[in-house]
């Protein structure tokens, strides 16, 4: 039996800070206007959304919360999106959030793309049925969530098998997830079964006492998060390299796995990607305003990665475009258009 053998993150010798506000959740709004609500999460979402989506494409978004990415989405131009979350909670403000009701928090707008909710398991549940009318997508989006599959290798799989059934060949799976490798190698550094700073704090069980985990076991691995400002809660390890294979196995192959560090210096801080930027209101008014990370934000930022999958096949975007599309799609959502699903269907 192979033991122990997550690889280990290549040494980070990059600076301990960097201009971007951390806050993982990301589950509110970019507002272009607001400096000082710049966050580094949501950043690397609007620039993983821009560098992938194309005007029209149709989009699932899988764990989709609030509704946070809903304006990632209209910048992008989308032109049909479909949210899925388990937390009925969230999924009504989506819907709140998506009709453009005001709040006493957001400033509101309307989207210019239909869309539908349902309030269900999407690890659990088989979706291909259930949203066939609205598939395929040429995107599907699973945001600081996909982790939430890992509990057993049956969900895992689920998860994987509902991204490669609803995109079309050649259709693009992008997301954002902690990054096993650096925990790992942190509880591993750690003297105890704890690692953290003023920001965060992971805590292993005792059941990882050993700090060796079995190759043949790769689900299940839990560890309590705890971010500044959000509720502690359960999460699950997910090596990457198991990810990837199982992946493939439903004809999802890599693009692009980057380390949250990497994939600033990479896409957010080179020349080329400036006008970008600026698009996505990412850099406000000539770099003036900028929130900094502090040093224990930009450690925090290290725990995270952003990967992109090809669902495999011959590209056939045109021919989806005139597929009967967006019938379940609406401007304005009711509560009554919300689809609940259960795991029995
Ligand atoms: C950290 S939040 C991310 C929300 C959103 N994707 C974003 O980036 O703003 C994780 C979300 O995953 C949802 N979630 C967890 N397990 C789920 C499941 N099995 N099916 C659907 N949603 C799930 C939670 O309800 C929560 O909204």
């Amino acid at each position: 039996m192979k033991r122990g053998n997550f690889e280990s993150p290549s040494s980070s010798d990059l600076p301990s800070s960097s201009r971007f506000k951390l806050n993982p959740e990301g589950d509110s709004e970019f507002l272009e206007d607001d400096d000082n609500t710049k966050n580094f999460a949501r950043k690397i979402k609007s620039v993983l959304i821009q560098l992938y989506t194309r005007r029209d494409d149709t989009v699932l978004d899988l764990a989709c919360g609030k509704g946070g990415d809903l304006i990632k989405w209209e910048k992008a131009m989308i032109g049909y999106y479909v949210g899925i979350d388990i937390a009925e909670g969230s999924i009504d403000d989506c819907r709140t959030r998506y009709n453009g009701d005001a709040d006493h928090h957001h400033r509101r707008k309307k989207y210019s793309f239909p869309a539908r909710l349902l309030c269900g398991d999407c690890f659990e549940i088989e979706l291909d049925k259930i949203l066939e009318e609205d598939a395929p997508f040429d995107i599907c989006s699973c945001q600081f969530a996909m982790h939430y599959s890992w509990t057993t290798e049956t969900r895992a799989r689920r998860a994987l098998s509902n991204v490669s059934a609803l995109l079309r060949p050649g259709g693009i799976f992008i997301g954002t997830m902690p990054d096993a490798n650096v925990i790992i190698k942190k509880l591993r550094e750690a003297e105890g079964l704890e690692i953290g700073n003023s920001v965060y704090w992971i805590r292993f069980g005792e059941e990882c006492s050993q700090k060796k985990f079995n190759a043949s076991s790769p689900f299940g691995i839990k560890y309590v998060f705890h971010l500044e400002d959000a509720v502690d809660c359960p999460e699950w390890i997910v090596p990457f390299h198991v990810f990837k294979s199982l992946a493939e196995e439903y004809d999802l192959e890599l693009v692009l796995v980057k380390n949250f560090h990497e994939f600033v210096h990479e896409y957010m801080q080179k020349p080329e990607f400036l006008e970008l930027m600026q698009k996505l209101g990412a850099l406000g008014d000539g770099n003036r305003n900028q929130s900094t990370l502090s040093a224990d934000e930009w450690e925090a930022a290290y725990l995270y990665l952003s990967f992109v999958f090809r669902k495999r096949g011959q590209s056939d975007r045109a021919g989806t475009r005139t597929a009967g599309r967006n019938n379940n799609g609406k401007m304005n959502i009711s509560k009554d258009d919300i689809l609940y699903i259960n795991n029995e269907i």
